[in-house]
């Protein structure tokens, strides 16, 4: 239990039912197992990675004051920026040494869900830089497209219909995420962690980390180990509503960040999560015989938004007002 299983998903965008299904069984002892795997011939493009990340360093290299026009403790729909130590992952360590920058699905103004204001629905707040607004649209889409093939695949083993995330995934309140984690300068700083040790909070995680490395994961026997990076590849996760769903048949696994000494660390997380009023209930597949589902059905969004509080201090205070 020393490294994740990696994943050749390119069966999955072919036409051999069998190795469709061979590539499904994988991902379904990898979520039993670990909750955590990586993936690899998937269709983005490393050209793709390199613009991401080049725009990514592009923002965040940008003044601070700059980066606050888009402040995300100003919106009540969780978009733009997070400046260092918003976030607090880990309630037993320091705030996280990171900064942000979060979009979602983007709603107009007058979308219904918008006009009633929904929580976590709205439009995006993009930073002011040439470019960025379509690409970073695509590649929204493009992630959402992925995470869907791989719940579809999912669908196999928890027995249900194939369309079953699909029918869910509408409008979805899924977050790209991009995050630069700056330099650690001692060996004793590691006390102020990249990301503290948690879990996920919604159903399917595809993560691109640089070549910095950092990443760790809680094995079945409580030990750290290294997820490094892994060129071509995304590693994916589940997180709190998948396990849920499945009634923990899929594990949601720690994982943190040790920031690397000296050097700048780029990641950027991909949350896939369904439409905010999707109910998370045990699949029928899920439950155990003669025992009731372990957790009570709840929506995406109140699951969400109880998770947010947890670790936004900023959100705490909206929600006590
Ligand atoms: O940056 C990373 O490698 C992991 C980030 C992470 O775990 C998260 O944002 O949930
Ligand atoms: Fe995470």
């Amino acid at each position: 239990m020393n490294s994740l299983p990696i994943i050749d998903i390119s069966p999955l965008y072919g036409d051999s039912p069998s190795a469709w299904q061979s590539v499904a069984n994988q991902i379904d002892q990898a979520c039993r197992q670990w909750g955590f795997f990586y993936i690899k011939g998937h269709p983005i493009s490393p050209a793709r990675i390199t613009e991401v990340l080049d725009h990514a360093q592009r923002f965040f290299r940008l003044p601070v004051e700059e980066k606050l026009k888009i402040d995300i403790t100003q919106t009540r729909h969780h978009r733009g920026y997070g400046a260092v130590a918003t976030e607090q992952l880990d309630p037993a360590k320091p705030s996280d040494l990171k900064e942000t920058f979060d979009m979602g699905l983007h709603l107009p103004a007058d979308h219904p869900d918008v006009l009633a204001h929904k929580p976590l629905r709205g439009p995006n707040r993009h930073p002011d830089l040439a470019g960025w607004e379509p690409l970073m649209e695509q590649h929204y889409r493009d992630m959402q497209a992925l995470a869907q093939t791989l719940l579809r695949a999912m669908t196999l083993a928890l027995g249900i219909e194939r369309d079953f995330f699909d029918t869910r995934f509408t409008e979805p309140v899924s977050v790209l995420r991009l995050i630069h984690y700056p330099p650690r300068h001692t060996a004793s700083s590691a006390e102020q962690q990249g990301a503290g040790a948690h879990t996920d909070y919604g159903c399917i995680t595809l993560l691109y980390q640089d070549a910095a490395g950092g990443l760790q994961v809680r094995n079945v026997n409580g030990q750290w180990i290294d997820a490094p990076p892994i060129d071509g590849t995304f590693v994916v996760n589940l997180g709190d509503m998948m396990a849920r769903w499945s009634n923990d048949r899929y594990l949601s696994t720690p994982h943190r960040v040790i920031s690397p000494l000296g050097v700048d660390r780029y990641s950027m997380p991909f949350f896939a999560e369904p439409h905010p009023d999707t109910q998370i209930q045990c699949l029928p597949g899920c439950q155990d015989e003669g025992h009731p589902p372990k957790y009570p059905t709840t929506t995406c969004a109140e699951f969400l938004l109880s998770r947010f509080a947890d670790t936004y201090a900023y959100r705490r205070e909206q929600q006590a007002v």
